[in-house]
């Protein structure tokens, strides 16, 4: 088989500055002039009602917003200092680099666990042992905390897992490729509660090795796995931007804008 060898010395967790960044679909602005610095080995929380714009930003973080087509978009995404958006920057490293975990688990049903773990590798095809590979699928799923559901049934296929493990496994593909920020939108609202607490522990078991930025509706789980938040809003068939970031204690605890706090505690959206 031939298989992207892993780098194996260890990646640091990187920061992301999103700088003016503005979007369109087909002409129309959805999001106006954002910015956000995302710190490194830090959990980052994108809160704000539906069609604000929350998973057109994320899509911009790892150049999947230039696939739709009529979208465009205006603006800075700097990764430790360096533009994403470079010319020079082939966009399957920008991918590497900043993973993305979607809302609805989605491994590949027929291929194996293992296999699963190992697919995004395939991209630069390098060979690596049969050692390294088993080495580097234990290590990806025992940080996605799913190791030890699995460890004997690897041959299975991840189609066979319950949603919550599913969404597990596709974390643990992320990893695989060493992304330095892992990007999760809503991660968890396809899963029932007790999923859902295995992924935030998982979040929080992450957080110091890669920089998160995830989209979330649900305000405990921003306050229980960010450490830093964003509120995004589109008022009035305007685009969407950023009303009020910072540390998620103060958004919650003491926000400065009056629709923060509207809308921190529940009174829209
Ligand atoms: N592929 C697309 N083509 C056209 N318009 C789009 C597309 N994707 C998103 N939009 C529009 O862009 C705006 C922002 O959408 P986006 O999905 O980013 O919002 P969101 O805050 O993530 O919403 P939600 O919380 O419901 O997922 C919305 O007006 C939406 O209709």
């Amino acid at each position: 088989m031939t298989i992207a060898a892993p780098d194996l010395t260890m990646t640091t967790a990187a920061s992301l500055d999103a700088r003016a960044v503005s979007a369109w679909f087909s002409g129309h602005k959805v999001l106006d002039r954002v910015s956000l610095h995302m710190p490194a080995g830090r959990v980052t929380a994108l809160i704000g009602p539906s069609g604000c714009g929350k998973s057109t930003f994320l899509r911009i973080l790892n150049r999947m917003h230039e696939l739709v087509a009529g979208a465009e978009l205006a603006g800075e995404v700097l990764l430790d200092g360096v533009d994403l958006y470079d010319s020079a920057r082939r966009i399957t490293d920008a991918r590497r680099q900043v993973g993305m975990v979607f809302q609805k688990p989605n491994p590949f049903p027929a291929m194996s666990i293992y296999d699963n773990v190992l697919a995004g590798l395939k991209l630069t095809g390098r060979r690596a042992s049969r050692q390294t590979r088993d080495d580097l699928v234990e290590e990806c799923l025992t940080k996605a905390g799913l190791w030890h559901e699995v460890a004997g049934r690897l041959r299975s296929p991840g189609g066979a897992l319950s949603g919550g493990q599913q969404q597990r496994l596709c974390i643990a593909r992320s990893l695989a490729v060493r992304p330095r920020v892992l990007l999760m939108d809503e991660p968890c609202s396809a899963l029932d509660p007790t999923s859902t607490r295995r992924i935030e522990e998982t979040i929080t078991e992450l957080s110091a090795e890669v920089t998160i930025v995830i989209v979330t509706h649900n305000m405990q789980q921003a306050q229980r796995v960010s450490q830093y938040c964003a509120f995004f809003l589109a008022e009035q068939g305007t685009p969407g931007v950023i009303v009020e970031h910072g540390p998620t204690e103060a958004m919650f605890g003491a926000p400065r804008d009056r629709r923060t706090a509207d809308y921190v505690h529940g009174r829209f959206g």
